[in-house]
């Protein structure tokens, strides 16, 4: 029955792919905001039952949650042995709205049970996405329009009762929770995006753009904290020999190894970007002129000894040039004049032979 239903409901919703802030986090989000959203409904259903048993008189109203609270538990049941996010989101908005459009078919206006009505289309909304959301929801509009016309003549008043008043309430709370769990989905997706375009997708360092954010603002901070912070810039020797002697492949993989390496060894609060081909960013705050000519020098030296080892066995040698620009406390120099002197350090020991390191004469 339930495939059933939906398979009408995907024939009859678009067939293009429209992604949604839900559709765009990962599956591990996704099922985890699935079973918060059961958990809370199955919660709101469990208060409703003596609402409706001894302040509403509605009987059949507790009913309705005790089934309300079994297809969630089945929904999730599903879930767990199949693990169909997808055919989940569906069930999460059509048993409720079916649930609540019975209600209101059966209760009419009663004890202001429509309140609810409000719930489904934000179910459908936020787990479906706009297209899918929007036709749920005309085809749920209609339905209740001709519901509330089907009933036109015998329906029944406002009454300002403690149980219409409740109903009314919980709707409400219930559209707040939904309101803030939307928000939440949006500030998740948000941030899973904002990490991908920050993200070199190869190494899994920092990209171009957001290495000279990082610049920026660790330029701003070190000002005001009147410290100091060394840019570095380092490219691998003659990277385009080794793609061409060992492949593209290994090319890759040289790069992987280097930053996971380079990982290993920074401090926390240290910063490497990869800034395009063989060239990378690394920025080390706090930090004095003989510690980062140091440390450029240790990168260099584990560079050149470390075992870097092709598809075939072979050891591929790979070196490594770094030039080194410092900002020390009352330097007037910006953030660009630092990048470019970095920059200018790194073509210095291109020149000079390769495998080493450079240092600007203002450091
Ligand atoms: N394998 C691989 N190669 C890349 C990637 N991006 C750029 N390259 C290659 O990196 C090489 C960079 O070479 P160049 O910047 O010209 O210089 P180089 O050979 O490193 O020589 P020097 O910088 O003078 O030491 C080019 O051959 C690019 O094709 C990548 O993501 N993977």
């Amino acid at each position: 029955m339930i495939e059933l239903i939906i398979r009408i409901a995907k024939r009859f919703s678009s067939r293009i792919e429209y992604p949604t802030s839900f559709s765009c986090l990962d599956d591990e989000r996704r099922t985890r905001h699935i079973i918060g959203t059961h958990a809370c409904t199955i919660t709101g259903a469990l208060i409703f039952i003596p609402i409706h048993l001894f302040i509403s008189d509605l009987p059949l109203g507790a009913l309705f949650n005790i089934i309300c609270i079994a297809l969630c538990l089945l929904s999730l049941v599903d879930l767990w042995f199949r693990g169909n996010l997808n055919q989940t989101l569906w069930i999460t908005v059509l048993l409720p709205s079916i649930l609540v459009v019975s209600l209101f078919w059966l209760f009419q206006g009663r004890s202001q049970i429509s309140a609810f009505l409000i719930i489904p289309p934000g179910f459908a909304f936020l787990l479906l996405g706009r297209r899918h959301g929007t036709l749920f929801g005309l085809g749920y509009g209609l339905t209740i329009v001709a519901i509330v016309l089907l009933h036109l003549k015998s329906w029944p008043e406002f009454a300002y009762t403690p149980a219409a008043m409740i109903n009314m309430v919980g709707a409400l709370i219930l559209a707040l929770f939904w309101g803030f769990i939307g928000e939440r989905i949006r500030g998740e997706t948000f941030q899973t995006i904002e990490t991908i375009a920050e993200s070199d997708v190869l190494t899994d360092s920092i990209n171009r753009r957001h290495f000279f954010e990082e610049v920026q603002r660790v330029h701003k901070i070190t000002r005001y904290q009147h410290s100091s912070f060394a840019m570095m810039m380092m490219d691998i020797d003659s990277f385009k020999s080794i793609n061409d002697q060992y492949g593209h492949d290994m090319g890759d993989k040289v790069l992987i190894e280097l930053v996971r390496m380079l990982k290993g060894q920074i401090r926390s609060g240290d910063i490497i970007g990869r800034l395009g081909g063989d060239e990378f960013g690394l920025l080390f705050p706090n930090i004095t002129v003989q510690e980062a000519v140091g440390r450029a020098k240790n990168i260099c030296q584990q560079v050149d000894s470390y075992q870097f080892i092709s598809s075939d066995g072979q050891h591929v040698p790979v070196t490594i040039s770094i030039g080194v620009a410092m900002f020390l406390s009352g330097n007037p120099l910006t953030a660009e004049q630092i990048y470019k002197t970095a920059d200018q350090q790194l073509y210095r020991a291109k020149q000079a032979g390769k495998n080493q390191v450079a240092v600007s004469d203002g450091a």
